[in-house]
């Protein structure tokens, strides 16, 4: 299951006290941000520290509305939290005493709906699309980071989201685990179909998940551009993907819109298509 996200004339406002008077003045974290995320597609976000990815991230989630503009799931106006759509923060705030499908049964007995028996049931299903069916009676002191993360992705899919947002969710890892993690996440989302938005600084990360990267540029925040990725992932899991040509020609571009976006950070632009 997938939804549409679009995001139109999106802007966001926050009261901040100056240093310098000490009034309140009014901060622009986001200027006319336009974008249009596909049913079921992935798309990563990544910008200088700053730019507004997570407050992106939390207007989509329903966490908060925007100052100006309007955001829609399938033409349906994003209002409040719901349980299509799904957050996945860096920090995966698991409850100490329940175990790894204590933590995911939890999830499901807040949505309500289904009897003891169908929570365990959709739990284990759950942890084993995260590769955790082993370790379900574990307590998180008793997991890598790692799997703490992935059983905080499974209890974010028990409830068969139609957006999974993710902000940072690898940024506390080691590079391996990471870099499986992606692996894995890729497998899921295939298998799924969900709506991904994935926020990173990773530029890497950034080119390997995403079919779409939406570069951002700071103060106030915009989509600076939008790239296209098409990387042949035909080789299966023996090919480096990541030593690529094709790879390294993305990074490259990413790279050179993040300069650009981190030296130009003061200056509005407009949105740059880029093929
Ligand atoms: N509640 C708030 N009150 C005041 N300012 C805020 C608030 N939330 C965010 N901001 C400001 O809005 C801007 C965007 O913040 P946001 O956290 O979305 O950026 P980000 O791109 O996710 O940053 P990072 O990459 O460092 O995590 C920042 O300048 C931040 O200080």
């Amino acid at each position: 299951m997938s939804s549409r996200i679009e995001l139109s004339g999106v802007r966001q406002t926050f009261q901040v006290r100056s240093d310098t008077d000490k009034q309140l003045h009014e901060f622009v974290a986001l200027e006319d941000v336009d974008l249009t995320i596909e049913a079921g597609e992935f798309i990563t976000l990544v910008g200088p520290s700053g730019c507004g990815k997570s407050t992106v991230l939390d207007l989509v989630a329903g966490l908060t509305r925007p100052t100006a503009g309007r955001l829609t799931a399938d033409g349906v106006e994003i209002t409040k939290p719901g349980l299509d759509r799904s957050v996945v923060f860096q920090q995966y705030t698991l409850l100490p005493w329940r175990t790894a499908v204590g933590n995911v049964e939890f999830a499901l007995e807040a949505k309500g709906g289904l009897s003891r028996s169908e929570r365990r049931e959709r739990a284990l299903e759950v942890l084993d699309l995260v590769g955790l069916t082993d370790f379900a009676d574990r307590h998180p002191h008793e997991l890598s980071g790692g799997m703490k993360q992935r059983v905080a992705i499974a209890r974010s899919l028990s409830y068969d989201p139609q957006v999974l947002l993710m902000d940072e969710p690898f940024g506390a890892l080691d590079a391996q685990t990471r870099e499986r993690l992606q692996e894995e996440l890729i497998g899921i989302w295939k298998r799924l179909g969900t709506t991904i938005v994935f926020i990173t600084h990773d530029i890497d990360e950034a080119v390997f998940l995403g079919q779409r990267v939406a570069v951002m540029s700071a103060r106030p925040g915009r989509i600076k551009a939008l790239v296209d990725i098409q990387l042949d992932r035909s080789g299966g899991a023996d090919v480096d993907i990541r030593s690529t040509p094709q790879f390294a020609h993305y990074r490259h571009e990413i790279w050179t819109l993040l300069r650009q976006a981190n030296r130009r950070s003061s200056t509005p632009e407009g949105v740059t298509q880029v093929a």
